[in-house]
């Protein structure tokens, strides 16, 4: 099977970089400037789990490929309609999608340009970055990537899948309920990632003090509220257990976007927050803290120009 991974960055390349470890035939997608990097240094892996250094299979858009089997999508949501126009020449009519993008009104416009019997729903679990030289740096134990049929059956072609993911250096789950997984990872970056970059903090220190806990909870329950309204299938009480697991979590931990925004970069706050606060609108659903956080985001987007 050929995978095709789009954009070697910090989600794509670990994971697609973990895969071409294991011998699994990939090529990653690229613009000039990345194709440059890991041209003259390779695709170089820094994790807890253990380096790497690789030599990847790349493609720039335009250039000439016959399709492939799978394209992982591991772009930013602000970067999908591009990705996808990139894309669709090594699209043919098996091709499976499977996206790692953090969210869910990405899905959407994949179902309109590929057809919703060809892509998956996927995510993934991973605290990742991309250095300055082009270094993926990997840096807390969970690497886990989930991916599933929205229906959630167990097709043949899904155990192709989970047959050639098996036993490389990170963690690739079949679920069978991948929508609800979906949906809760959401949940879970959408407050995590509002916090974070709210307070300027790792999740250690966001979890102390006298308000840090409440704040967090309360952001967390507005979220679940949202989705309920919309019908999203979240479990009863799933606010309270992530509450748990962020309490629990190393304290050092930071989310994606924070670290985009410690160096100074776009982030995905139309996708993930401002999404969130369309639906609360549309199911009338009052919002304080998730209308903070955004706000808050979209005022770092204005500095920023
Ligand atoms: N980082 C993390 O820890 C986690 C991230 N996620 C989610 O995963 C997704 C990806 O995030 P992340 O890996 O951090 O992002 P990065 O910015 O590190 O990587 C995205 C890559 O996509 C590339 N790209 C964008 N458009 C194209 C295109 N048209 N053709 C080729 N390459 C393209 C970018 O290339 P270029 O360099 O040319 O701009 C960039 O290298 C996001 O939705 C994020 O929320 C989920 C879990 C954890
Ligand atoms: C919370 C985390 C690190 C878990 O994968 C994540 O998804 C992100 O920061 O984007």
């Amino acid at each position: 099977m050929r995978i095709l991974v789009v954009g070697a960055g910090a989600v794509g390349g670990y994971f697609g970089g973990r895969l071409l470890e294991k011998g699994v035939d990939v090529t990653f997608l690229v613009r000039e400037k990345r194709k440059q990097q890991l041209e003259k240094r390779g695709l170089v892996i820094r994790s807890v789990h253990g380096d790497a250094q690789l030599t990847p299979k790349l493609l720039v858009a335009a250039e000439e490929a016959v399709p492939f089997d799978v394209v992982i999508f591991s772009n930013k949501a602000y970067h999908l309609p591009e990705a996808i126009r990139d894309v669709k020449p090594y699209v043919g009519e098996g091709t499976l999608i499977l996206p790692l993008l953090n969210g869910i009104a990405h899905m959407d416009l994949l179902w309109q340009e590929f057809g919703k019997e060809n892509v998956l729903g996927g995510l993934c679990f991973i605290e990742t970055t991309l250095a300055e030289d082009g270094t993926i740096i990997q840096s807390s134990p969970t690497h886990t990537v989930k991916f599933g049929e929205w229906s959630g059956e167990i097709t043949q072609r899904v155990k192709r899948l989970d047959d050639l993911f098996s036993s490389c250096n990170a963690r690739f789950e079949l679920s069978e309920q991948i929508v609800t997984d979906m949906w809760h990872k959401y949940l879970f970056i959408a407050a995590m990632s509002g916090v974070t970059t709210l307070f300027r903090v790792p999740m250690g220190l966001v979890c102390s003090g006298e308000y840090g806990q409440e704040i967090l909870l309360a952001l967390l329950k507005e979220i679940g509220a949202i989705m309920r309204a919309h019908g999203a299938p979240i479990e009863d009480g799933i606010e309270e257990k992530q509450w748990a697991q962020m309490n629990s979590m190393p304290p050092q931990m930071k989310s994606s976007m924070q670290r985009d925004m410690e160096k100074g970069q776009m982030v995905e706050v139309d996708h993930l927050q401002g999404y969130l606060l369309q639906l609360a609108k549309q199911h009338q659903i009052t919002t304080p803290l998730l209308k903070a956080v955004y706000h808050h985001l979209k005022l770092y987007e204005r500095q920023r120009g």
